[in-house]
């Protein structure tokens, strides 16, 4: 269990956060310690006025996520996840706080061949507008500590799913469609590999890092389940009873990352941490979590959201959400 903290701020500039972690650390823990602010981080009044309020423990979930979406238009990512690190470090500095903790991606590292795996010595060589800017971030937080003897840790997670994500990522967009009888876009030879991390395991984790990482230290948090984009929308076709013909082979994503593989040894050895879902029992729940959850994320859809799939889907696949 969580242990006591005073005025955590869990900040975060938006919705498109990693597969709803705000809600999940928030129900897991059920702690009234944890404060949730909304505060534009690039705004840097804003974010001043809040850590005049006090501040002691600061988890940076915010985040521009979507790869697709850095694609086409990568000055939000540059400024949401480079330039909001870099004022929300300032103001660490300024008040002073007991931890930062940067919430970052394996994307940074880049992508891996078919075998090996990420560790925490990889070099960073991002190759997606948005992961270039959290690799960006990421050395931005890096350098606070080593310039300024911030107290810090980064964490780098690999592809997270479970109830409450954003309707946009593979999993959530697969179930919403085919539950609508709609075109599945599959982007590529559907081959490419993903490392899938149920949200509390990914919470968890964090929370340890929170409490028991070793300050100036990058934590890897990975899932061990490695599966091709073509076998999740299978599993989640037969799951809904749908058929394999809703899947249609589109333009693949420019650049796109052939596998990622993380290496937990660190988080494990160190801090005692284990993903306690598996992939065939997470994957179960969270296409249930849908099925309940309809009018959460049919709201998403009929907002800005569908402009986007517009933009994104409508050449590939002559329609839109
Ligand atoms: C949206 C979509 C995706 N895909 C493929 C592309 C990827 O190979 C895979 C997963 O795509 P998604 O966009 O859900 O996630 P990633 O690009 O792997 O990135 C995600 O996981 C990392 C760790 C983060 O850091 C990102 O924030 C997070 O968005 O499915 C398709 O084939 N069709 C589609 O319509």
């Amino acid at each position: 269990m969580m242990q006591q903290h005073p005025n955590y701020q869990i900040i975060n500039v938006d919705s498109l956060t990693y597969a709803g972690n705000l809600e999940n650390l928030k129900s897991i823990e059920n702690n009234p310690n944890y404060t949730f602010s909304k505060t534009d981080i690039t705004d840097a009044q804003a974010v001043d006025t809040l850590f005049r309020q006090g501040v002691d423990v600061v988890v940076n979930f915010a985040a521009e996520s979507h790869v697709d979406r850095s694609i086409l238009e990568p000055e939000v990512f540059v400024k949401t996840n480079v330039l909001g690190t870099q004022v929300l470090l300032d103001a660490a500095k300024k008040y002073g706080v007991t931890k930062f903790v940067q919430v970052s991606t394996d994307e940074v590292y880049g992508t891996l061949g078919e075998t090996g795996l990420f560790t925490e010595e990889t070099p960073l060589t991002p190759n997606s507008p948005y992961s270039a800017s959290k690799a960006g971030g990421d050395l931005l937080v890096r350098a606070y500590h080593e310039t300024f003897g911030l107290p810090i840790n980064i964490t780098r997670c690999s592809n997270n799913y479970g109830p409450y994500q954003f309707p946009e990522k593979l999993i959530p967009l697969i179930i919403s469609r085919a539950l609508s009888d709609q075109a599945l876009p599959i982007y590529g030879d559907g081959l490419n590999i993903r490392d899938w991390l149920y949200v509390e395991d990914h919470c968890s984790a964090i929370d340890l890092v929170i409490h028991q990482g070793r300050i100036g230290e990058v934590y890897n948090i990975g899932g061990n389940n490695e599966r091709t984009n073509l076998h999740i929308v299978k599993t989640i076709l037969q799951e809904l009873n749908k058929p394999e013909a809703l899947m249609t082979y589109v333009k693949d994503r420019l650049g796109h990352d052939r596998r990622y593989g993380i290496d937990p040894t660190k988080i494990t050895q160190e801090l005692g941490w284990k993903p306690k879902h598996h992939f065939e029992t997470g994957i179960k729940e969270t296409i249930q979590w849908y099925l309940n959850n309809k009018e959460w994320w049919s709201r998403i859809q009929s907002g800005e959201y569908q402009d986007y799939s517009t933009k994104q889907y409508g050449d590939r696949l002559g329609d839109s959400l």
